[in-house]
């Protein structure tokens, strides 16, 4: 498996951690930044990583700032991309399970680092379980290409 990960200030020590964790994991990853505490904006981090999981560069993506809302926000704009902000350990395995999240959003402001270590592990080793959550995701896969159409009609 290989992983983007990136963050903004608010979650560079955060991303930094995790890092370590996927080391550990003997996980693959390519950091696309941020690389130090000063301001930057999520948007600009979310997208490169979004874009690689939508392309199927990678296979997941791991996005962190302050809370995780503005790089879930950003992230769920891709087409492709289902990107979840976890907080607690059920959370992350039940969007593995029943959504396929390919994007984990974290906030480095709000989870420490011991519970995001734990988020990451689970989310990272969880298999989607298909069946009934295969059929809503379609509902989401036609939503998207149903507002393309649109936009594509003017
Ligand atoms: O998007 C966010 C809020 O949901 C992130 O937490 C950002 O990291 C945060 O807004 C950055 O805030 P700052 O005051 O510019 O450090």
């Amino acid at each position: 498996m290989k992983v983007a990960i990136a963050a903004d200030h608010g979650g560079y020590e955060l991303k930094e951690h995790i890092k370590r964790v996927m080391d550990d994991l003997r996980i693959e990853y390519e950091d696309l930044g941020t690389n130090g505490l000063e301001s930057v904006d999520y948007p600009d981090y979310a997208f490169p990583v979004a874009n690689r999981v939508a392309k199927g560069e990678v296979d997941r993506g791991i996005l962190i700032c302050g809370t995780g809302i503005g790089m879930s926000i950003a992230a769920n704009k891709v087409e492709g991309v289902r990107a979840a902000l976890v907080h607690d350990c059920y959370t992350a395995r039940v969007t593995r399970q029943h959504n396929d999240s390919n994007v984990l959003c974290l906030g480095g402001r709000t989870t420490g680092f011991n519970v995001a270590e734990e988020i990451v592990r689970i989310w990272l080793g969880e298999e989607f379980e298909g069946g009934r959550h295969e059929r809503r995701i379609q509902k989401i896969i036609q939503i998207e290409n149903r507002l393309k159409d649109q936009l594509q009609e003017g």
